[in-house]
């Protein structure tokens, strides 16, 4: 690490489980996974709480992140009882946003507001409409702004990307299969965020980000297809007595492929360690071991003889990637190279992707009959 490395100084906004893990994360060494440059410290944490901000820094950075424990920098975590108190202190140049999904928007325009730049977990906002004024807030101050699609850094993801997109290992692309489910029903109450109205739970936004990531990564991203939105999207979607979803199957046709995507996300079947998530070409298909969020290795299962219908595979060859970190670090070190590099937004999860992201399930919610309550929508088409 060299003095000319760029320092991301984080401040934290809502000191649950998620920022618990960011955090972990934030405090391993760079160059423990190849990464010169950049580094990260932990500037603020801020709760509705102080005492829970305070445990939550003792607890999860107690001498800071990397830059803190390599003296890159002299300040130590500061713990504030309000969100506010983070977005105002001055060594806080990136808030991270880790709150429920109906404090998004507010806590977003309030970070940006102060002349912050924004990582924001998913889903980014309710709806396309919140997105988009939150775009234009950071445009105007010229902020960074992007969606905590941590998967988008993963590893594995990247190197299937380049398999499929450019090593052409399962010949053109045809079928994409993904699924994030959890066995949640009757085993969470109906108060929790998952299956409450009040919190705009369901899995189509908690748990969808993640197949419709898969999706728009190997077929929007496509060569072939150039970032041109789905041509049809089909759904169907299952209600909880709360309001919100526990089932939704959605999928996406893109023509100039051509290929078609078929997404899961229910709080129905048991969460699967492996195979979530199956990409089918000509030649033969990928399989993504490890979860969807998380994939760690992924199976390469060739055809035999591709001109033949049902003529069988050869051995399955197995590419194992499999990493300690926990994940989200990928992603914020991605975010403090485009700090670095002075940009707004990022060219792997651009403004476009996640508005498109949003719109899908706006329509998906629509057809499903999903209503957000009164008054959570903080802006509306
Ligand atoms: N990227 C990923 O892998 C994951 C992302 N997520 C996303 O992160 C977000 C948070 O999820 P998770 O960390 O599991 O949730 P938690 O319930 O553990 O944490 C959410 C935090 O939101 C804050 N909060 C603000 N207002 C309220 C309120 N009215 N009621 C309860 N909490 C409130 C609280 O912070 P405080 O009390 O400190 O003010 C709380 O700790 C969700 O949007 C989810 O989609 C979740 C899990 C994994
Ligand atoms: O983003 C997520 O990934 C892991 C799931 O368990 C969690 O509910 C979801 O928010």
């Amino acid at each position: 690490m060299t003095s000319d490395t760029f320092v991301a100084q984080w401040g934290i906004i809502g000191c649950g489980w998620i920022s618990s893990e960011f955090v972990t994360d934030l405090c391993r060494s760079p160059s423990a996974r190849n990464v010169q440059g950049i580094s990260h410290a932990v500037a603020a944490a801020g709760s509705r709480n102080l005492s829970k901000a305070e445990e939550f820094l003792n607890k999860y950075c107690p001498k800071g992140a990397a830059a803190q424990q390599n003296n890159l920098v002299d300040f130590k975590p500061k713990a504030y009882g309000s969100y506010k108190g983070v977005v105002e202190d001055e060594n806080v140049n990136i808030v991270y946003i880790g709150t429920l999904n109906v404090c998004h928007y507010d806590d977003a325009k309030l970070a940006l507001e102060a002349g912050k730049h924004v990582l924001l977990e998913k889903p980014a906002t309710l709806n396309a409409a919140e997105w988009r004024s939150l775009v234009s807030i950071a445009k105007g101050k010229s902020l960074f702004l992007m969606e905590a699609v941590w998967t988008r850094f993963n590893p594995v993801l990247l190197a299937i990307q380049k398999a499929i997109h450019q090593d052409d290992i399962i010949g053109d692309i045809r079928c994409l299969y993904s699924d994030l489910s959890l066995d949640s029903l009757g085993k969470r109450s109906d108060t929790d965020r998952l299956l409450s109205a009040e919190l705009a739970g369901g899995p189509l936004l908690d748990l969808g980000p993640y197949p419709l990531l898969w999706t728009m990564t190997m077929l929007y991203r496509h060569p072939k297809n150039d970032k041109t939105p789905p041509a049809k999207i089909g759904s169907t979607m299952m209600l909880h007595d709360t309001g919100v979803d526990v089932s939704t199957n959605f999928a996406l046709t893109f023509p100039s492929i051509p290929a078609m995507a078929n997404c899961t996300a229910n709080l129905l079947s048991p969460f699967q360690e492996s195979q979530h998530t199956r990409i089918v070409g000509t030649k033969g298909e990928i399989l993504v071991q490890g979860s969807t969020y998380r994939p760690q290795s992924y199976i390469i299962r060739r055809l035999k003889d591709p001109s033949k219908e049902c003529g069988g595979y050869l051995e399955d060859e197995l590419v194992d990637m499999t990493f300690e970190e926990i994940g989200l670090v990928f992603e914020a070190d991605h975010v403090a190279k485009c700090l670095k590099d002075g940009l707004i937004q990022s060219p792997d999860m651009p403004w476009e992707e996640t508005e498109l992201t949003m719109s899908i399930f706006d329509q998906i919610r629509k057809e499903g009959g999903y209503k957000f309550l009164p008054g959570l929508e903080k802006v509306q088409l």
